[in-house]
Formats: C-alpha cells, sequence, structure tokens
C-alpha cells in the first residue's frame, strides 16, 4: 500500500506510505512502533477508512474498511481525544453507543465506567477530568459494542503507572476473548508487555516485522534467583552474571572493573544468563547446581525491544531513528 498526501492545487506531495504491506493475524496482539514520522498514524488512519491509500488495498475483518458494517466492529482510541468538557461521561457514552447504531443500556455503560476505573467520577463533568482520565473514558467509548478490532492509538498517554496496569488488564482480557488488539505506543515496554507481535514502520515502510521473541536477537535472556549461599565465582563461570554487574558492562564505554562476586546483583543472588534455547538454559543451570547452588527463582526477560528498534532503524540506509 502506498499513501501519498498531495499539496493543493497538485503540485507535487509527501509519500507518507511507500509501499507498506503488513498483515495482522486475527486473535493478535499487534504493536506497531517506529520513529516520528514513520506512517504509523497514516497507517492507522488507512485501517479505519479515514485515509484512502493512493495505491493498494486495505482489507480489515475480512471487508473494505470503509463498509460501515466493518467499521462497526472496530474500536477505535485516537491519539488526540476531543470530549465535550460540559458533558458527564454515561451521557456521553450514550452517544457514542447511538452513534455506533447500539441502544445504549444504562447499567452496562455503568459498568463499562467501572471496568476503566471511572465508577467515581460519573457526577462529574469531563471538562474537569485528567488526562488518565479522558484516556480512560475514550477506550469505554472504544470497547462499546464488543469489538472484534481494538485500534489502540497511544492509549496509555498521561495514565500514571497503576492506571496502565489496569489498561493492561483490560487489553488483556479483550485479546483473550479473542479481540484483535492493533497498538500504537510510544512506550515500548508497554508494547513488550501487551503485545504479541510486532512491526517497526520507518519512513513509510516495514523494516522488520515478527513474533516479539523472534525479532529479539542474541536469543533469550532469564533472570534467575538462587538461594542464599550460592557460590559467586562459580556462578560467572558458570555464565551467570550479577544483575549489577550486567549493567555496568552494557552501559561501559570505557574500560572498567570486571564484574565482581561481591555486586549487588551476587549479595541478592539475582543473575542474568543468556540462552538461546531451553536447553542452552539447562546445561547452564545443571553448572550452577553442580556447584551447590540452589535455583529459587526463574523467570524470561522481555525482549529488548528498545534495542530490536535501534537496531532495525539504525540499519536501514535513508532512515533517521
Ligand atoms: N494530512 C497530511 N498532509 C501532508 N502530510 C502529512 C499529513 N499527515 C501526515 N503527513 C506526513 O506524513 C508523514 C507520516 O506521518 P504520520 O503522522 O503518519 O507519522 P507517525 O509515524 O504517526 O508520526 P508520529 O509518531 O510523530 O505521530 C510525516 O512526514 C507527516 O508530516
Amino acid at each position: 500500500m502506498r499513501k501519498t498526501y498531495h499539496r493543493a492545487f497538485g503540485r507535487g506531495g509527501h509519500e507518507a506510505l511507500k509501499g507498506m504491506d503488513l498483515l495482522v493475524p486475527a486473535g493478535s496482539a499487534f504493536g506497531l512502533i517506529g520513529p516520528n514520522g514513520a506512517g504509523k498514524t497514516t497507517f492507522i488512519k488507512s485501517v479505519l477508512g479515514i485515509v484512502r491509500p493512493t495505491a493498494g488495498t486495505v482489507r480489515v475483518l475480512g471487508g473494505s474498511p470503509e463498509d460501515p458494517a466493518i467499521r462497526a466492529r472496530i474500536g477505535y482510541l485516537p491519539e488526540r481525544l476531543h470530549l465535550p468538557g460540559t458533558w458527564k461521561a454515561p451521557a456521553f457514552l450514550a452517544t457514542v453507543a447511538r452513534l455506533k447504531g447500539l441502544k445504549p443500556d444504562a447499567p452496562a455503560l455503568l459498568r463499562l465506567l467501572e471496568r476503566v476505573g471511572l465508577s467515581d467520577a460519573v457526577d462529574r463533568k469531563i471538562g474537569g477530568y485528567s488526562k488518565g482520565m479522558r484516556q480512560r473514558l475514550g477506550l469505554a467509548a472504544a470497547l462499546l459494542g464488543d469489538p472484534a478490532l481494538l485500534v489502540l492509538d497511544e492509549p496509555t498517554d498521561g495514565i500514571d503507572p497503576m492506571g496502565r496496569l489496569e489498561v493492561r488488564r483490560i487489553l488483556q482480557e479483550e485479546v483473550r476473548r479473542g479481540v484483535t488488539l492493533f497498538l500504537n505506543s510510544h512506550l515500548l515496554a508497554e508494547t513488550e508487555r501487551v503485545c504479541d507481535r510486532v512491526a517497526i514502520l520507518a519512513d513509510g515502510r516495514v523494516l522488520r516485522e515478527g513474533r516479539l521473541e523472534e525479532l529479539a536477537r542474541g536469543g533469550a535472556r532469564w533472570r534467575v534467583r538462587f538461594a542464599p549461599g550460592a557460590e559467586a565465582s562459580a556462578l560467572l563461570a558458570a555464565g551467570f552474571v550479577p544483575t549489577e554487574a550486567e549493567a555496568r558492562i552494557s552501559t561501559a564505554t570505557t574500560p572498567g572493573p570486571q564484574p565482581s562476586p561481591q555486586a549487588d546483583g551476587a549479595r541478592e543472588g539475582v543473575y542474568l544468563v543468556e540462552a538461546t534455547d531451553v536447553a542452552v538454559l539447562n546445561a547452564a543451570l545443571d553448572r550452577a547446581r553442580a556447584s551447590g547452588a540452589l535455583l529459587v527463582d526463574l523467570r524470561r526477560e522481555g525482549a529488548d525491544l528498545e534495542a530490536v528498534l535501534l537496531g532495525a532503524v539504525g540499519s536501514s540506509p535513508g532512515v533517521a531513528a
């Protein structure tokens, strides 16, 4: 798909999408990431039928994004929300429901407001809402009518960490019940936590696309906690790096001290180990256990999306990160 924004009177234009080819599997939680001006919003608008491609086609939920029946199955949270300041949330949601062709059901609307954490604010005017509250109301509006596809542009923008947790929980619930989630967020940690697939867009083209684990270079990292008393030098020899020392290694630009067994991570018993697959991981754990170390906790480290993004954008000719 291509999209060129034409200037007035046909004098040239700007090619925002330069041959973008993307398949978002039904039921996936899909994240779109990329630098400013990459074309993310243009792509979202084309999925919603707001922008028409200059060349190519967009198919959404098996149909055209311009088909009202298809649009009715899409929930959309825009990046810039325009909300009526003098209204209260239930009246706003009732109007959105009517615009979506739904019959407003007052108790259901209150349940929805409770779900997004706004039950205490139903009697307040929207104009007095904080940015996070406005985002939650926008999310409630997007969820009206149980859409099959949720398109969210910066859904957690302005929301505090507790609120983000709540929003994430709602999005995960939606994905579990079969909804396809399409998320555009500058918060890479948010994308990592919510999405199972990611596409990197830069300068109007998809640079990389795939499952998060596949995109992460260098295999998976594991965070391991050993019981007190584990022999730090033996763990180092087995490939386990104390977390504090690991931070120093990755940020050091000049030769510095080698990781010492007395590093904070070692004192806490927390280590990181690189393992391309579970066989490699288990071999490392076997070496650790042979030294007498006892495993207390083991968890996979999230794929480092920032590194993947910077790597993809940095290695693409003509694209500035
Ligand atoms: N209506 C428009 N007319 C002309 N050019 C536009 C229009 N909308 C977007 N563009 C240009 O198209 C390019 C892609 O813009 P778009 O908003 O899709 O990027 P984005 O990835 O969403 O950026 P950001 O992360 O900054 O929101 C940019 O260079 C932008 O200036």
